[in-house]
């Protein structure tokens, strides 16, 4: 059933109006009494995030734009894996053209989601690398499992990360911490990540993570949406317009630094590690 159709959803007998896309790699419920929307990723085995995944969020992200929903609590349905980044087969031996495209639509997705209106929570109920771990980033509060691992580890992987995803982290935990951690490409385990301020509470399980989003979703009851949107409109203002100045020179440099051949000879290389590392 499709989201645009909000009114016309089916009410569930615990009052979460169910949909999903046709293509399955997202699905949306939104909870009928709190207006909460909970996004799951859902591309096993590890929510990497290809172009399809991609154009689902996005497309998402606008229709909750437009239903008017009153937060929301992106997470996973694979548990133990928050997502594992950008899918690594879009950037290694690419087709030139459908690469564009994926970039178009991770800067669209990131967009969406960094300027959204509503309140949003990252529920990160496993492992968060890189493209993973931005998405997490992009929400305005971060609930996350004990035991699991969160960071931009690109430079690990002999790739760059972009400015704005940079300013993603910088906007989170500061100047210092975000160049330590990225030229290190460093991955923080969970206690690590509440220690530097990345993400805001630790929990032991689902249950425990839905309830503290929807607790941190709470806060913003009382006040009225429009200034709550407006106010975080103001203070994301400088780092989306960076972004978006800059985002046919982002294209151009993510074709060009991806297809370098010694960026090719890296992610190849890694591909294999994490090929063989399932295969152990
Ligand atoms: C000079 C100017 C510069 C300007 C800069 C401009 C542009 C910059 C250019 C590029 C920037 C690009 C930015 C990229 C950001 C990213 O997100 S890159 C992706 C980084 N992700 C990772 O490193 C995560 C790798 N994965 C893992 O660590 C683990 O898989 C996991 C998530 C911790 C899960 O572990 P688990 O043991 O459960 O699963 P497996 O490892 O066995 O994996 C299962 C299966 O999935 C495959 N896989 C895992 N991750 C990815 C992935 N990201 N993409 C594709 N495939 C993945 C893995 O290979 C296994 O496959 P199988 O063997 O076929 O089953």
């Amino acid at each position: 059933m499709a989201l645009r159709n909000l009114s016309k959803l089916k009410i569930h007998k615990f009052g979460i109006r169910q949909f999903s896309k046709e293509a399955n790699l997202v699905s949306v419920a939104v909870n009928d009494k709190t207006g909460v929307a909970t996004l799951n990723l859902q591309r096993p085995p590890v929510n990497s995030l290809n172009l399809e995944i991609l154009s689902e969020i996005s497309s998402t992200l606008t229709d909750l734009e437009k239903n008017k929903t009153r937060g929301l609590i992106l997470t996973s349905k694979n548990e133990g894996i928050f997502s594992a980044g950008l899918d690594i087969m879009e950037m290694y031996k690419p087709d030139v053209e459908r690469m564009k495209k994926f970039w178009t639509t991770l800067q669209d997705t990131w967009i969406k989601l960094y300027s959204c209106s509503f309140p949003s929570v990252a529920l990160i109920n496993g492992h968060a690398p890189a493209g993973g771990c931005l998405l997490a980033l992009s929400c305005e509060y971060r609930v996350m499992f004990k035991n699991c691992t969160i960071g931009l580890n690109e430079t690990q992987l002999g790739i760059v990360a972009p400015q704005w995803f940079i300013s993603s982290m910088r906007n989170v935990i500061g100047q210092r911490q975000t160049e330590s951690a990225l030229t290190q490409g460093r991955m923080f385990k969970t206690e690590e990540a509440l220690s530097i301020g990345m993400i805001d509470e630790v929990v032991e399980n689902n249950e425990e993570g839905v309830a503290r989003a929807a607790a941190f979703l709470k806060r913003f009851e009382r006040i009225p949406p429009m200034a709550r949107a407006m106010t975080k409109k103001y203070i994301r203002k400088e780092t989306i317009e960076n972004m978006v100045k800059n985002r046919e020179e982002d294209l151009k440099n993510f074709v060009t630094y991806g297809t370098q051949p010694a960026v090719q000879e890296y992610l190849g290389a890694y591909l294999q590690s994490l090929k063989k590392k399932s295969k152990a």
